[in-house]
């Protein structure tokens, strides 16, 4: 079995989620904010890529102090369990996601991460091994549902969405599409990486979502599944 995953991101209404310098940019307005929040609030486990850490170095913890309260009041942490997918164990000791916040931190590493980096990271977090040279992302799932993580949340970046729809791991893709534009024939966008080629690789998506945010709107999907997969469907 494997979790139940929602990508959630924001996207210009061009089409990138960051500057070509990778800097962040705020393309959620505060009601997206708010909702970001809620969903962060729901799920058990929340991911991203080292990429991510390394240019926002995002604490991903849930805002609302209600919200943590009503989590706690159910027997649950604060926040959910935060998740780096870091093959070679370069997430900083200090980032905030490793520092800020209470709750369970995974760093999930490939077998080629230098040791003495994964000592270093056992200090702040659980390291979980998988894959040889990059995360195996479908072992560190089968990893995640069996400590009980059954709703799992994406934030990015690129590299690891697209990864992630590469391995046919994603059940659902929320997009909030803002009011700006940023431009730039490098700068990241929702789905980076490889890319694929043949329209018979495209994932295909179901629009079950439409909804004005702000100044913009959120695009909900639910990505068409193979036969046989074994997502806990949320
Ligand atoms: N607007 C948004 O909603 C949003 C959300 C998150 C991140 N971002 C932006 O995205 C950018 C970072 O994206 P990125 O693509 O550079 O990095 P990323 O966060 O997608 O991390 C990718 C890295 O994860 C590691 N990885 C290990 N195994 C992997 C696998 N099997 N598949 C894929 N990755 C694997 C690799 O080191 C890879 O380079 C930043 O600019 C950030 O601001 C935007
Ligand atoms: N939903 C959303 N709207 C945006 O406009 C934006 N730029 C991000 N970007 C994702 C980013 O990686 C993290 O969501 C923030 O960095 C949160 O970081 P905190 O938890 O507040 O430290 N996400």
């Amino acid at each position: 079995m494997r979790p139940y995953v929602f990508v959630n991101l924001a996207m210009s209404a061009d089409g990138k989620i960051s500057t070509r310098e990778r800097r962040q940019v705020k393309i959620s307005g505060s009601e997206d904010f708010e909702r970001v929040d809620l969903i962060k609030a729901d799920a058990d486990g929340i991911m991203v890529g080292i990429g991510t850490v390394l240019a926002d170095n995002p604490s991903l913890t849930v805002k609302s102090a209600r919200r943590k309260g009503e989590r706690k009041a159910a027997g649950r942490e604060e926040n959910p369990a935060r998740i780096v997918v870091d093959s070679m164990a370069r997430t900083p000791v200090d980032a905030d996601i490793l520092v800020k916040g209470s709750g369970k931190r995974i760093v999930a590493v490939s077998a080629a991460a230098p040791a003495g980096r994964v000592d270093a990271l056992k200090e702040r977090a659980e390291v979980v091994v998988a894959g040889e040279q990059t995360v195996d992302l479908a072992a560190l799932m089968e990893a995640l549902a069996g400590i009980g993580i059954r709703r799992l949340m994406v934030e990015g970046g690129g590299t690891l969405i697209w990864g992630l729809f590469q391995a046919g791991l994603v059940d659902e893709l929320r997009t909030y599409v803002g009011s700006v534009v940023i431009g730039g024939s490098g700068a990241p966008t929702p789905a980076d990486g490889e890319g694929f080629l043949a329209e018979s690789e495209f994932p295909r998506l179901t629009l079950t979502g439409v909804e004005r945010i702000d100044d913009g709107v959120l695009l909900t999907w639910q990505v068409k599944k193979e036969e046989g997969d074994r997502s806990l469907r949320g």
